[in-house]
């Protein structure tokens, strides 16, 4: 059965801002995104955690896709790594890294643009006793889990952000058989990998293992542009960090990501209209729907 994501739910759910606080006290995320070939995912889903609320965000990616990304967003911390002959991330800094955050508790979040390196940095950074206190994997992350090209066992707070047609090779299954039991599909992505799988499109499903499945009514065909998702599965990391530090679970962020973007997308729609919308227009409307719920 199913239940209505509310904005009186999220709410509640939303992690707090103290008037004692730092920005230790809204977690750290580490976006492993971009490449050559896809260098906006990368400015997008780390505009998006920051605008969740982390209290710092890194980009690990290869230099031009920095320079990009610093251009727009100085807030973000660089971690420049060298490219590898497929235009990614290359691996033995990918390794690096993983060993660089293991003694610093960051929300690892995975995918967005890494294109055909999305294999070898994924196995580098969730190899065995992956150091991360959570994680959000998304788009080649995804592609790379299903194709079995790391281990399966992800770290504990796991969110992962699938459109049906991840989610059709993470289970392999068709686009059609996903979309003609959504929320089946949702359930299952979460008893396979043991996380919260969010499975994306017009009325986005959330199920956590043996949990609810929360069905969202907000967002419009204006999302249907490249950039949306990156966009969302950095809120989803930006929330998963600042809950942690709170006792919110990586449901709670899910639930309160996805509400969120597709919120900003409706206020985004009258303003600008579904049609020329963009992705990046939806971090202002964001910014107000954020300070309406009071935060
Ligand atoms: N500006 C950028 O740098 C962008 C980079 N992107 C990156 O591009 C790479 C490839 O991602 P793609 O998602 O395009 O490639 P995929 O091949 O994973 O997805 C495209 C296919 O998935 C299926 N699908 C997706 N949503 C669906 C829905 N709601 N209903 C039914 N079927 C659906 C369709 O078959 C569609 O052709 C990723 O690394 C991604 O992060 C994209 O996010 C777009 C923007
Ligand atoms: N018709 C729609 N109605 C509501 N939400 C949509 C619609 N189309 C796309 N979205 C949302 O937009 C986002 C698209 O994500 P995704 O397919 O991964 O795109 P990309 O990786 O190209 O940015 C998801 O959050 C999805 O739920």
């Amino acid at each position: 059965m199913q239940r209505e994501i509310t904005r009186e739910l999220v709410r509640r759910l939303l992690p707090g801002r103290m008037a004692e606080s730092n920005k230790g006290s809204y977690g750290s995320v580490l976006a492993a995104a971009g490449s050559m070939a896809y260098r906006g995912a990368a400015a997008l889903c780390t505009e998006g955690a920051l605008r969740g609320g982390a209290g710092l965000v890194y980009l690990a990616s290869v230099e031009p896709v920095i320079q990009l990304v610093l251009s727009r967003t100085p807030e973000c911390c660089a971690c420049g790594c060298r490219t590898a002959a497929n235009g990614g991330i290359h691996p033995q800094d990918a390794d690096a890294l993983r060993r660089w955050f293991a003694d610093r508790p960051t929300v690892l979040l995975a995918g967005p643009g890494l294109g055909e390196s999305a294999a070898d940095v994924c196995k580098a950074l969730l190899g065995r006793n992956a150091p991360w206190a959570g994680a959000v994997l998304d788009a080649d992350a995804l592609n790379a889990l299903a194709a079995g090209k790391y281990r399966g066992d992800l770290p504990a707070n796991t969110i992962m952000t699938p459109h049906p047609g991840e989610a059709a090779r993470l289970l392999g299954l068709t686009v059609p058989e996903v979309q003609a039991d959504r929320e089946g599909a949702a359930v299952s992505l979460a008893e396979k990998y043991h996380c919260v799988a969010v499975l994306k499109g017009h009325h986005t499903l959330v199920a956590a293992p043996g949990g609810t499945v929360w069905r969202n009514e907000t967002g419009n065909a204006g999302l249907a542009k490249g950039g949306s998702g990156d966009i969302l599965a950095g809120l989803t990391a930006g929330l998963l960090a600042a809950g942690l530090k709170q006792g919110r679970t990586p449901e709670n962020a899910a639930v309160c990501a996805v509400w969120l973007h597709g919120a900003a997308a409706d206020r985004c729609a009258k303003r600008r209209s579904m049609t020329a919308m963009l992705p990046g227009d939806l971090f202002e409307d964001l910014g107000w729907i954020l300070g309406e719920l009071g935060r």
